[in-house]
């Protein structure tokens, strides 16, 4: 998509004069739009620019569709087969961070050797994994060549731009959190601005010197700028390492992933008031028309969303016991129902301890044993009322998996495909 220029600049955007303003369309990939607010960077090749040796360069028809607008008639249709694939992140964070959900969750990925692409989980015997690049796990989801995946909301939003056919079952899973925003020089000519209006409204963008943003997001950030009425941007392209385009003066600022913010920081760049675009972090997303046709496929769903919600619950409470002394379990329990952060998640359970005395005598206390889920963050204090309540001996325990009668996110998503939840719960689904 770049052109030599390109190349030769090290991916980063060129000098401002080589930039070319006020161009009617916007280009992405294949996908042109008629746009009239932002204009696009002379790195990007347009389709009518036309391919090598001045022949039209042609697409394939699944590119054609992984690279579409969203609510583009899909022509393409995958070949056919009977096997149920999920696609998961090949390298970087996203790949270690989807491995080690997989294995809390006790799902295990057996990949015969690293370089192999194709795995299986031996608990889910029906599914077979297939590792992509982030990005093309979201295209192979648009074709149909992957049925589910896991990506980060960054990814997906800028992949398929609110595309029909695909459907986020799980839009939180707790991993890969961050959010996209702009970043924007401390010093020189920006070192007031503190605000989106401050920034658009600046006197330096004209057609000539439009605000040249980096980029790896230039769906996101054509729409973002488009809505806030910014009228002279030119979005450039790099692979990595944007921070540094301002500092090199190949672009004014950058839009991309923030999560500590030290890399910003580093680079003497800063965020601004109205700047942070999306919240990010890994979702499981499914092709629609794979959910409604392909058999076993919901069971799947089902079963990944009860595994990854139990075990994303859990995380944030210990099981918490304590010996109290009490008249009776209903006279323990009654005690721990009225004090604030004992009630549990239903309500405490508490049975018989059996004590003795010292030499085998008679105890002088009854004591009650009383569970309770604790949430992690309010342990300290839970434990400090159990104490004032007569608690003692008080066991904190990790908590591996919460498991709902049935999934709020599950029920949602059967309602949004027009599903009874009922058909696939207890028993009907894979293997447990
Ligand atoms: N700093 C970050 N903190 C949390 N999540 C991130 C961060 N950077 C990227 N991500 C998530 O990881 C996904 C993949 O990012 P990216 O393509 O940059 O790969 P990477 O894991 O950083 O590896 P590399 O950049 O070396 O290819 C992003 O789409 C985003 O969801
Ligand atoms: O706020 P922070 O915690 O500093 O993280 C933000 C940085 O992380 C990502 O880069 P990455 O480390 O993936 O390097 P890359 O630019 O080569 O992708 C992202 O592109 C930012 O540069
Ligand atoms: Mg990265």
């Amino acid at each position: 998509m770049q052109t030599t220029l390109g190349r030769q600049l090290g991916k980063v955007a060129p000098p401002r004069s080589r930039v070319q303003s006020a161009a009617p369309t916007v280009a992405r990939g294949n996908a042109v739009r008629p746009r009239q607010l932002v204009v696009f960077g002379s790195l990007t090749r347009r389709p009518e620019d036309g391919g090598f040796g001045g022949k039209p360069l042609l697409n394939s028809m699944e590119d054609e569709v992984a690279n579409a607008p969203a609510g583009t008639p899909k022509a393409y249709k995958p070949p056919p087969r009977d096997t149920l694939r999920m696609g998961l992140p090949s390298k970087g964070r996203m790949a270690e961070d989807t491995m080690q959900l997989l294995k809390d969750c006790a799902l295990s990925v057996y990949k015969p050797n690293p370089r192999q692409y194709v795995a299986k989980i031996p608990q889910i015997p029906g599914l077979e994994v297939w590792f992509q690049r982030a990005s093309d796990v979201v295209r192979k989801l648009r074709t149909g060549d992957v049925d589910l995946g896991i990506v980060g909301t960054d990814m997906f939003t800028e992949l398929t731009d609110g595309d029909p056919d695909l459907v986020v079952c799980h839009e939180a899973l707790g991993f890969g959190q961050c959010h996209l925003a702009l970043g924007v020089p401390m010093t020189g000519k920006f070192a007031n601005v503190t605000s989106l209006a401050q920034l658009r409204d600046m006197p330096d963008w004209t057609p000539d010197t439009p605000l040249r943003v980096v980029t790896g997001y230039h769906n996101i950030a054509r729409r973002f700028f488009a809505k806030h009425g910014f009228q002279h941007v030119v979005l450039l392209s790099a692979d990595g390492a944007l921070e540094a385009a301002p500092a090199m003066g190949s672009a004014d600022i950058i839009l991309d992933l923030v999560s500590t913010g030290v890399t910003l920081r580093e680079n003497n760049l800063r965020e601004i008031e109205g700047g942070n675009i999306l919240e990010s972090q890994g979702i499981l997303v499914a092709n629609r028309r794979s959910l409604m046709e392909r058999p076993g496929l919901l069971q799947i769903v089902h079963e990944l969303i009860e595994r990854f919600d139990g075990h994303l619950k859990a995380e944030s409470f210990y099981s918490v016991i304590a010996n109290m002394r009490g008249e009776s379990p209903e006279a323990v329990a009654d005690l721990l129902l009225q004090a604030p952060g004992l009630q549990g998640l239903q309500g405490p359970t508490v049975c018989n301890v059996y004590n003795r005395g010292p030499n085998d005598s008679a105890a002088a206390h009854h004591f009650y044993a009383a569970t309770i889920c604790v949430r992690k963050k309010q342990l300290y204090g839970a434990v400090k009322a159990l104490q004032k309540l007569g608690g003692s001996g008080v066991l904190v325990q990790p908590m591996t998996y919460i498991f709902d009668e049935e999934p709020e996110r599950w029920v949602k998503l059967c309602e949004t495909l027009g599903v009874d939840p009922a058909q696939f719960s207890n028993g009907n689904g894979s293997s447990k």
